[in-house]
């Protein structure tokens, strides 16, 4: 059985405060976008393998976020062995939650694989341990993320339509040093709240916290939010703890594009 991975963007990332636990109460809109890899999972004879291409993803194999989510089911279903094969295409230290999507579809294809019939409620609690953004790519709809960015709430915010660009320069950010460098704060105001609005009021109002503390140290992603409002975006904001930047556009946005042959550039319709 072969899927498609797929990446997400935070709508507002506000930072609440730091938990005893050393991580970070947050509140943020996750949003799925089509940017994919492909993950391909057979069953096997023998030995379980784990085979990669695309993008080279560090550390072995078996540090690898599918791996672990196999040996997840493994250990409490008993398996048969698998091949799997991951396709990497999704930047990565990107805020784009690409390693936890890949590991999310590890868990919903071996369920359906091996008929484990295992409820999403049961496929979240699996994911949750494997990454905080794990957990959202189960249901894989826009939702308010809270708590950890694990726990979700309603909201209808429905982007339809919309094009969107994302601009990945080639900078990985990693996420423990993008939350070391934030001072949380309790919000001004709900992000549901902010959301609720027209998408052009967003420009004022809808925040991602790690920008204060990441723009200082790296000018050209606010360059790139400049670029993009410069290009036409009707909204344009870092995704996660970047260093994606990404625009929301009405019309699709016009060649040539003002970015670097380095940087990674997808463009799409939500
Ligand atoms: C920035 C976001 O992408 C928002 O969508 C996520 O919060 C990041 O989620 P993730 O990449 O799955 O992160 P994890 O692998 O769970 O955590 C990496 C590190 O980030 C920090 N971390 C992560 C999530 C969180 N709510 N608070 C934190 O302080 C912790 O130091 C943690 O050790
Ligand atoms: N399947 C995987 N794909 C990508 N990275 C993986 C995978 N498994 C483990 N990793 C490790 O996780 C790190 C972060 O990858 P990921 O794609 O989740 O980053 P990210 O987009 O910054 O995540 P986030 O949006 O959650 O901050 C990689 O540098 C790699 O070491």
């Amino acid at each position: 059985m072969i899927q498609f991975p797929n990446a997400k963007i935070n709508l507002g990332l506000q930072l609440v405060e730091k938990r005893p636990d050393g991580f970070h109460n947050l509140v943020s809109c996750f949003y799925p976008v089509q940017w994919t890899d492909a993950l391909e999972i057979l069953p096997a004879q023998g030995e379980s393998t784990f085979t990669l291409s695309g993008l080279p993803v560090p550390g072995e194999p078996k540090a690898n976020l599918c791996w672990k989510a196999y040996q997840l089911l493994q250990k409490d279903f008993g398996l048969p062995p698998i091949q799997m094969h991951l396709h990497k295409v999704i930047p990565m230290g990107a805020g784009l939650g690409g390693g936890s999507s890949d590991a999310a579809f590890t868990l919903k294809i071996l369920n359906e694989l091996f008929k484990l019939n295992l409820s999403s409620e049961q496929l979240e609690n699996y994911a949750r341990p494997l990454g905080s953004d794990c957990a959202f790519f189960v249901q894989n709809k826009p939702v308010l993320a809270v708590e950890k960015g694990d726990v979700f709430e309603p909201i209808s915010v429905d982007l339809t339509g919309w094009y969107i660009l994302l601009v990945y320069p080639n900078l990985a950010i990693s996420t423990a040093e993008a939350y070391a460098g934030v001072s949380p704060r309790f919000p001004e105001n709900s992000l549901k709240t902010l959301l609720a609005q027209e998408i052009t009021a967003w420009k004022d109002t809808v925040v991602n916290d790690f920008e204060a503390s990441l723009f200082p140290k790296y000018p050209l992603l606010q360059e790139i939010k400049k670029q993009l409002y410069g290009m036409g975006a009707v909204y344009a904001s870092m995704s996660g703890s970047g260093s994606t930047m990404y625009g929301l556009f009405k019309t699709p946005p016009v060649p040539p594009l003002p970015f670097p042959k380095e940087y990674s550039v997808w463009q799409g319709v939500l």
